[in-house]
């Protein structure tokens, strides 16, 4: 395990060629203009995410990962930096490229599904905005019906299901356009902790199945340190990257992991990383 404090870890190159990460980051910053003066928000943020890696963004309140998140989301352009998603800049003059958007997969901690379409239609609506035929969309959402486990709930409305089910809809429809990159902030913050211990498998399954690579935003240290490939830990005001941390363990994890010296090791370390900040 190594520690790398606000610095950007440049990944090892397949066969020597330089590969084209997914997601490059470099020298982000958000400043918030408001009547009472100006936000720094987050600033100087670089980090380098290849295909397939599994990044969590933890920090304080107020740290600015939602920020970031939204940034990366092309929900919220940055105020310094670029942001490039497999080679090309996510913003440009302030104006998000869409074809690099729909690369992008954003599931928040609100599942925000329409309530009056069935769950097979949420999860097809991604599809039904880009045109794809009522046939192939319909095939499409039944079979992330049954990658999320809802085989059997395509007919039933969200008002019917758990608040994990509904979470589970919103992963579904987040991934029906086989997004290269998917954001998720907080994604299960609003779950009990036995429903969001069951959601990480899930979550761990999905992203194996689908080969995703995803950047996700939690509060909680064993979770993060649960699902991650590399934890990212920030610091606010103004938000930056404190420390990144790669986490080694062999996939698929086992809930049995977090009983193991180790990994309550790593989430020490990074609980002391916080208590720092006081
Ligand atoms: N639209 C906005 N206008 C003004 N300030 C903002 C805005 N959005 C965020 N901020 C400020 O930016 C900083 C970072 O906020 P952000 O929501 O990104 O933090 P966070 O780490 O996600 O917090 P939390 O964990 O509580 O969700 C905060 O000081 C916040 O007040």
């Amino acid at each position: 395990m190594t520690e790398t404090r606000g610095a950007t870890v440049a990944e090892p190159a397949a066969g020597g060629a330089a590969e084209i990460p997914r997601l490059g980051i470099s020298g982000v910053g958000r400043d918030f203009h408001t009547k009472h003066g100006v936000t720094h928000a987050v600033s100087g943020i670089d980090l380098t995410i290849p295909r397939g890696e599994f990044v969590a963004l933890i920090g304080r309140s107020g740290c600015g990962k939602t920020t970031v998140l939204r940034m990366l989301g092309g929900l919220l352009p940055p105020t310094a930096g670029t942001i490039e998603v497999d080679g090309k800049s996510l913003w440009r003059d302030g104006r998000v490229d869409s074809s690099a958007v729909t690369k992008l997969g954003v599931v928040f901690q609100e599942a925000n599904l329409f309530p009056w379409f069935s769950i097979l239609d949420n999860i097809a609506l991604p599809l039904k905005l880009r045109g794809v035929g009522k046939k192939q969309r319909r095939r499409r959402a039944t079979e992330l019906a049954e990658l999320v486990g809802l085989t059997g709930f395509e007919r039933s409305y969200p008002r019917e299901l758990s608040g994990g089910m509904r979470q589970r809809a919103a992963i579904a429809r987040a991934l029906s356009t086989e997004p290269d990159l998917l954001l998720m902030d907080e994604p299960f913050g609003a779950l009990d902790a036995l429903t969001r211990e069951r959601m990480n498998l899930e979550l761990q399954r999905i992203v194996q199945e689908t080969t995703s690579t995803v950047v996700f935003v939690t509060h909680d240290i064993p979770e993060a340190v649960f699902l991650a490939d590399r934890v990212v830990q920030m610091t606010p005001r103004p938000g930056r990257i404190n420390t990144i941390l790669p986490v080694d363990f062999p996939k698929p994890r086992d809930v049995e992991l977090e009983t193991t010296p180790k990994f309550n090791e790593i989430v020490r370390a990074l609980r002391r990383e916080l208590d720092e900040e006081d």
